[in-house]
């Protein structure tokens, strides 16, 4: 029976409040209104930021909400208007929304998307309310996707189609973290035979390394305070592995690292969010031309800080979100990539879970063996 035009009511994990466990409940999704896409999603990886928002450090974080942004589902119904994606489609929810059509889209100069941005950050759809209501509230979406619930309603920019052949239990991570990392690295011009340093070496910095590597980045320098992780980021392309508590005392990751390579690094990537290693990865760029991509999320209150000398003998800050990568335009090309073996995706499943056990993942995330757990959402049908 087709639920076309109804709502559904279905299963949900609902952030109540901030830092306290999700609970799974039944969600009533409404039918998708002009310009929207209802999905039903199959899988879900759980991110970081997911983590960071519902701890409540998001200066964004409002309750209650659906979490979860790296998903991969299945077109149910779509509103009218809709042209870029149909029933039965295959697809990836985008939390950087592309509709070809705003100033941003048009520049030319960045995959960041104004027009769904300010109701996106308040939790609600481009018409400013909830497609999502539990226990007779309004239930807030997430970056637009809300990836956490068996179905969600997303605006057209926010969805692409990719190819039905890639495995939507692997290809969902390419919904956020692999893509940020990977297009990071691969979109950074000049990279080719230059020195590269990452710090943080979780799903983002070793895709991070899997791009320098497929860009042939002549010395990539992995940094993580976790030694488990130098076997993971020797496996993805990095040349050498550093544990900064390790160093003898008295010399900083920063001595080492200019001493290491001759003056600094062409390039460094902060994939940690902590804002005193957002510090070192500047400090660790070669004097005169070395640039620092700021990609991990800092609690709300937190600042960068660098002696301005530090620029002005020309060391660059940029930052980047969903590595800079256009979610409409590159994705499929991304999945075909994974699909013909150029890009590693199934190797950074470390863990499963099934939505009733999601708070789980999130522990599974803090043991530290842990690049991601995808969610199974429920569904005996799902291919
Ligand atoms: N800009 C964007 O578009 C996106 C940003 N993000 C952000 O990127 C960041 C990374 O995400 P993800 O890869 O999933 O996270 P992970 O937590 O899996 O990876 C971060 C890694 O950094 C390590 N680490 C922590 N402190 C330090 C330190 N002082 N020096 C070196 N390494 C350190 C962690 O070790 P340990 O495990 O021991 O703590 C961990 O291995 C997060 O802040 C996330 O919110 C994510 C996706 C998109
Ligand atoms: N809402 C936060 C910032 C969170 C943030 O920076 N998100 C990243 C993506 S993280 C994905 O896992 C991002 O894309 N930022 C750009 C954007 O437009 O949101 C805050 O207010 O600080
Ligand atoms: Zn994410
Ligand atoms: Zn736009």
């Amino acid at each position: 029976m087709s639920t076309e035009g109804k709502t559904i009511t279905c299963k949900a994990a609902i952030a109540w409040e901030a830092g306290k466990p999700l609970s799974i409940e039944d969600v009533e999704v409404a039918p998708p209104k002009d310009g929207e896409v209802r999905i039903k999603i199959l899988y879900t990886g759980i991110c970081h930021t997911d983590d960071y928002t519902l701890s409540g450090k998001d200066p964004e974080g409002a309750f209650p909400v659906i979490l979860g942004h790296e998903g991969g589902g299945i077109v149910e119904s779509i509103g009218s208007g809709v042209d870029n994606v149909k029933v039965g489609d295959h697809v990836v929810p985008l939390y950087t929304a592309e509709c070809r059509e705003c100033k941003f889209c048009k520049s030319g100069k960045t995959n960041l998307c104004g027009r769904v941005r300010a109701t996106q950050g308040k939790g609600v759809m481009p018409d400013g309310t909830s497609r999502f209501k539990s226990k007779g509230k309004d239930i807030l979406h997430f970056m637009g996707c809300s990836t956490f619930s068996q179905y969600t309603v997303v605006s057209k920019f926010s969805v692409v189609a990719v190819n039905e052949k890639a495995p939507l239990e692997k290809a969902c991570l390419l919904g956020c973290g692999i893509t940020t990392g990977y297009g990071a690295a691969t979109k950074t011009p000049g990279i080719e035979d230059s020195n590269v340093a990452v710090f943080g070496i979780g799903c983002v910095g070793l895709s991070i390394l899997q791009g320098a590597k497929a860009k042939n980045a002549k010395r990539i320098i992995a940094i993580d305070t976790n030694d488990k992780k130098e076997e993971w980021a020797k496996k993805f392309g990095a040349t050498d592995f550093i544990n900064p508590t390790k160093l003898p005392e008295g010399k900083s990751i920063v001595d080492y690292l200019v001493e290491e390579t001759d003056g600094g690094l062409d390039f460094t990537f902060d994939a940690t969010g902590n804002v005193h290693v957002m510090r070192s990865a500047l400090e660790a760029c070669h004097k005169g031309w070395g640039v620092c991509n700021v990609i991990g999320v800092a609690p709300a209150g937190a600042e960068i800080a660098t002696r301005p000398f530090q620029l002005v003998t020309g060391r660059t800050w940029k930052g980047s979100a969903f590595g800079g990568v256009k979610g409409r335009t590159e994705l499929p090309g991304i999945v075909d990539d994974y699909l013909a073996g150029t890009l590693w995706v199934d190797e950074f499943v470390t863990h499963h879970q099934q939505l009733e056990a999601i708070n789980k993942g999130f522990d599974d995330m803090h043991a530290g063996d842990c690049i991601r757990c995808v969610v199974n959402m429920g569904f005996d049908d799902a291919p």
